[in-house]
C-alpha cells in the first residue's frame, strides 16, 4: 500500500521536506538512495553544467523499461549510450519533420479542430465534462503525427491508442513499478497487474499491426511511422541494423504516452482556470480578435503576436506543474552537486513542483498570474529571461522533453480557437471549484479533478 499511495504524492512530501531541509537533501526509500533538487540554481547545476549534465542524464532501472519497453529499446526510460543518442536524434528529427514545421500537418490539425467547433456548437450552454472533446483532440493530433491522418474517436486506431494510454498509466505507476522491479517474478502470478501487463503487450502489438495496415493505404499523407520504416531498412558499415522493430514500437509508445496525458492535463486545467476568470478570458478574446479576427482560423504564425495567450500557457504549466518530478534521473557515477557528494546510482529527483511553487523563485507562487511572464509593454519575456528560465515544465538539459514545440503549438491552436469561438462559464446548478495545484489527481502526470463547465458561443 505504501508503494501505491505514497510514491505518486511524493512531490507533496518533498515540498514539506524542502521547507525543513533546504535546496538539496538526500533520503532513502525502498532501500534506494535519492537526492532531491529543490531550487532552480541547484537543478541547473545538476542538469546544465558539465560534468554533471552528462552524469545526471542517466535513468534508474525500471520494471517498465526492462519488461515493457523491450529492455530499454526506447528513448525516455533508457540511459544514454551510443545507440540511445542516435535514437534521441531520430526522435528530434521526426518530430521536427512531422510535428513542427509542415503546413500540411498544421492544416490537418486545423481540420481536427472542426470537430471541436461542431461539438461546442451542438452542446451550447449545456453542462459538459470537456474531457471527451479534449481527449479526442489530443489523440487526433497523435494519430496525425504517427500516420499522417486521423480517424476520430470511433476509429480503430484511436480506440487502440486510448487503451494503450490507460494501460501505460496503470503499469508505469511508480508504486507498482517499484514493487515489480524488486520482485519481477510477480509478473508470472495471476494478479490484476499481471493481466494489465499482458494486455499492454497485446495492445502494443495491435497498434503496430494496425499501423502496418494503414501504411498500405494509397495516400500522400505521411507520419512518423513512414520514416521509421525507412530507418529500419538502414544498415551500418558492419551490416548491423541499428534501428529495429522494438526500437520503433517503443519510440511510438513513448510518444503516444508522453503526448497524451500531459497535453490532456494542460488543456483540461486551462479550461477550468478560464471558467473561474472572466476578466482573463476577456483579455484573451481581445487579443485573439485583434491579431486573428473572426474570419479566419488561428495559425501557428499567430503565436508571435499573441503574447498574453503564450503567457497564459506558460503560467498554466508552472501553476499546475503536472509532471511534478519530471521522469526521475540517476547518477551514472559519483559526483558533487552543490557541495554534496552524490554516489553512483543515486536516483535524482528534480523537485520541479516545489521550485514552481517556491516564494524564492516566483512572487505569489500559488496565485495564477500570466502577467508575470509579460514585460511592461505586454510583450512576452524572452525565453532567456531569468523568470522564464525558472520554469522547468519540460525539464532541462540532456533529457528535456522532445515534444515541447509540438505540445505548445497544439495547445496554442486549441486555446486560441476556443477563445475565438466561445466563452467558458460555470456549470448550471452546480459549483465549480477553482483549480488548486495541491488538489490535482496524483500520478506521474497529475490531472485536474473531473469537472463540468458550459460553453457560450461568442457570435451570439
Ligand atoms: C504539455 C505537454 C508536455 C509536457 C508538460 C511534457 C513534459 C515532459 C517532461 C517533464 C519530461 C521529462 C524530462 C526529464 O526527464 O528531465 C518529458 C520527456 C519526454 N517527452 Fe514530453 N511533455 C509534453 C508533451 C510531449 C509530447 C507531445 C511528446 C511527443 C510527441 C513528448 C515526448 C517526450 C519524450 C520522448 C520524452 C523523453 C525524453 C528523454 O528521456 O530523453 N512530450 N516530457
Amino acid at each position: 500500500m505504501l508503494f501505491e499511495f505514497d510514491l505518486p504524492t511524493l512531490y507533496l512530501k518533498l515540498n514539506n521536506w524542502t521547507a525543513k531541509y533546504g535546496e538539496i537533501f538526500q533520503f532513502e526509500l525502498l532501500g534506494k538512495k535519492f537526492v532531491s533538487l529543490n531550487s532552480s540554481e541547484v537543478l541547473r547545476e545538476a542538469f546544465n553544467q558539465e560534468p554533471n549534465a552528462t552524469i545526471t542524464a542517466a535513468r534508474s532501472p525500471t520494471f517498465y523499461g526492462k519488461y515493457i519497453l523491450d529492455n530499454y529499446s526506447d528513448i525516455a526510460f533508457a540511459s544514454p549510450n551510443q545507440d540511445w543518442t542516435r535514437r534521441r536524434k531520430l526522435g528530434h528529427q521526426v518530430l521536427r519533420a512531422y510535428g513542427e514545421g509542415l503546413s500540411c500537418v498544421e492544416s490537418q490539425i486545423k481540420r481536427n479542430l472542426v470537430s471541436v467547433k461542431e461539438y461546442l456548437r451542438s452542446n451550447e450552454n449545456k453542462n459538459l465534462d470537456p474531457s471527451e472533446i479534449v481527449e479526442e483532440f489530443v489523440l487526433n493530433t497523435v494519430e496525425i503525427l504517427t500516420i499522417g491522418r486521423s480517424f476520430g474517436r470511433n476509429g480503430k486506431l484511436q480506440k487502440i491508442l486510448h487503451r494503450l494510454d490507460d494501460l501505460v498509466n496503470l503499469v508505469a505507476n511508480p508504486g507498482y513499478d517499484a514493487l515489480y522491479g524488486i520482485m519481477p517474478f510477480l509478473r508470472h502470478f495471476p494478479f490484476q497487474m499481471t493481466k494489465n501487463i499482458n494486455e499492454l503487450h497485446r495492445t502494443k502489438q495491435q497498434m503496430m499491426e494496425h499501423l502496418e495496415t494503414l501504411l498500405k493505404d494509397d495516400t500522400t499523407e505521411k507520419g512518423i511511422y513512414h520514416t521509421l520504416k525507412e530507418v529500419m531498412e538502414e544498415r551500418d558499415d558492419d551490416g548491423k541494423q541499428w534501428f529495429t522493430q522494438e526500437n520503433a514500437s517503443t519510440l511510438l509508445m513513448n510518444f503516444v504516452a508522453a503526448a497524451y496525458l500531459t497535453t490532456r492535463g494542460t488543456i483540461m486545467s486551462m479550461i477550468q482556470i478560464l471558467a473561474k476568470r472572466p476578466e482573463l478570458q476577456k483579455s484573451l478574446q481581445r487579443e485573439v480578435d485583434n491579431v486573428i479576427g473572426s474570419d479566419r482560423e488561428p495559425s501557428l504564425a499567430d503565436r508571435r503576436s499573441c503574447h498574453l495567450t503564450e503567457a497564459f500557457i506558460i503560467e498554466s504549466l508552472r501553476y499546475i506543474s503536472h509532471v511534478p518530478l519530471l521522469i526521475l534521473h540517476a547518477a551514472s557515477q559519483d559526483t558533487t552537486i552543490s557541495g554534496y557528494t552524490i554516489d553512483k546510482n543515486t536516483i535524482i529527483v528534480p523537485n520541479v513542483w516545489t521550485i514552481h511553487h517556491s516564494e524564492k523563485e516566483f512572487d505569489d507562487p500559488f496565485i495564477f498570474k500570466p502577467e508575470r511572464f509579460l514585460d511592461d509593454k505586454g510583450q512576452l519575456l524572452p525565453s532567456n529571461d531569468p523568470v522564464r528560465k525558472r520554469v522547468f515544465a519540460f525539464g532541462s538539459g540532456k533529457r528535456n522533453c522532445l515534444g515541447e514545440v509540438f505540445a505548445r503549438s497544439r495547445i496554442f491552436l486549441f486555446i486560441s480557437t476556443l477563445m475565438q469561438l466561445a466563452k467558458v462559464i460555470d456549470p448550471d446548478g452546480k459549483s465549480l471549484p477553482d483549480l488548486l495545484p495541491k488538489n490535482m489527481i496524483p500520478g506521474i502526470v497529475l490531472q485536474p479533478q473531473p469537472f463540468e463547465v458550459r460553453f457560450i458561443l461568442r457570435s451570439k
